[in-house]
């Protein structure tokens, strides 16, 4: 039997006594105030154990995170239809780039990317009464939290600094790929990212993602198929171009965000949530990857 708990705090007093925790993201300015020595990591088994470790229950900026989030919404409400707007090829570029966007006729590479998700957010608008309540009960009802919310200070930090997403926006709109006033369209995309969670609701949260579309009250919220696409997206396209590295390294489906969360999983057997803000130079938490990389080597649990 592995002793869960003692792996997490092994690799918990390891990363804290790391001397380089790479550097917190500033390009968003409410981002660049979080304290770097914030480290928390958590876990779930698919028996509903729990075991968690350090800053697991402090809130952060899920930032990209939620872009798995948003296109499971949209796969549960017009399914194969999104892929005539979105591709499922890794990107093998930062998460904002643009020049592939406009080589590749306004199709973005795949839905984790910005200007993927930007065409999610406006397939959302499109369907849901009210994008952001609806949002934002989704996610509540995945994780069966109903304290989840937007912090909208980081969403207006976002709203005063996103050039490149106005950017990706108007490219978007221009190819036709986008349906919706872009205003909108990146009000939603820019709430979607200012979600804060724990590490304990990501990993709540993520749950049905590794219980072939169940979520922990049991309710269906995808199809069995549905899940497997959406990990399989995660294990090619979680971390823009780094994505290799992650499957090589880590070997689990996964996705981070630039507030410095990691979520990962093994279908059928657990969830795992890392946050330390300091990112390294491809946007992915530092001392995340490196705590993943640990817990895989030291369980031998992955996909491969
Ligand atoms: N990689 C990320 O987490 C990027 C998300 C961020 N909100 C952005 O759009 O730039």
């Amino acid at each position: 039997m592995l002793d869960f708990q003692a792996i997490l705090n092994a690799i918990y007093n390891k990363g804290i006594a790391a001397k380089n925790k790479g550097t917190v993201a500033t390009y968003i300015p409410e981002l660049a105030e979080v304290d770097i020595n914030n480290f928390g990591i958590h876990l779930r088994t698919a028996q509903g154990e729990e075991f968690g470790v350090g800053d697991d229950n402090k809130l952060f900026s899920i930032q990209s995170i939620s872009k798995v989030l948003a296109l499971s919404k949209a796969m549960a409400l017009i399914g194969e239809d999104i892929w005539k707007r979105v591709d499922v090829e890794p990107s093998g570029d930062p998460f904002n780039h643009l020049s592939q966007l406009e080589l590749e006729n306004g199709i973005p590479r795949n839905p984790l990317i910005n200007s993927g998700a930007i065409v999610i957010s406006d397939i959302l608008i499109s369907n849901l009464k009210n994008p952001k309540e609806d949002f934002l009960s989704y996610i509540r009802d995945l994780a069966g939290d109903e304290s989840i919310q937007y912090n909208l200070d980081v969403a207006n930090s976002e709203k005063a600094t996103g050039f490149k997403n106005y950017a990706a926006a108007y490219l978007l709109k221009s190819f036709k790929n986008l349906q919706n006033p872009v205003e909108e369209v990146l009000d939603f995309y820019f709430h979607q990212c200012a979600i804060e969670m724990t590490c304990s609701q990501l990993t709540k949260t993520f749950f049905f993602l590794s219980n072939q579309g169940k979520c922990i009250l049991n309710k269906v919220h995808l199809r069995k198929s549905q899940a497997k696409r959406i990990n399989a997206i995660m294990l090619t396209c979680g971390f823009y171009d780094e994505a290799g590295e992650f499957a090589f390294e880590v070997g689990l489906p996964g996705k981070s965000g630039v507030g410095g969360g990691i979520v990962a999983l093994l279908p059928d057997q657990f969830v795992i949530t890392c946050w330390s803000p300091g990112l390294n130079a491809k946007g992915n938490s530092k001392l995340g990857m490196l705590a993943l990389e640990e817990f895989t080597t030291q369980t031998k649990l992955s996909i491969f």
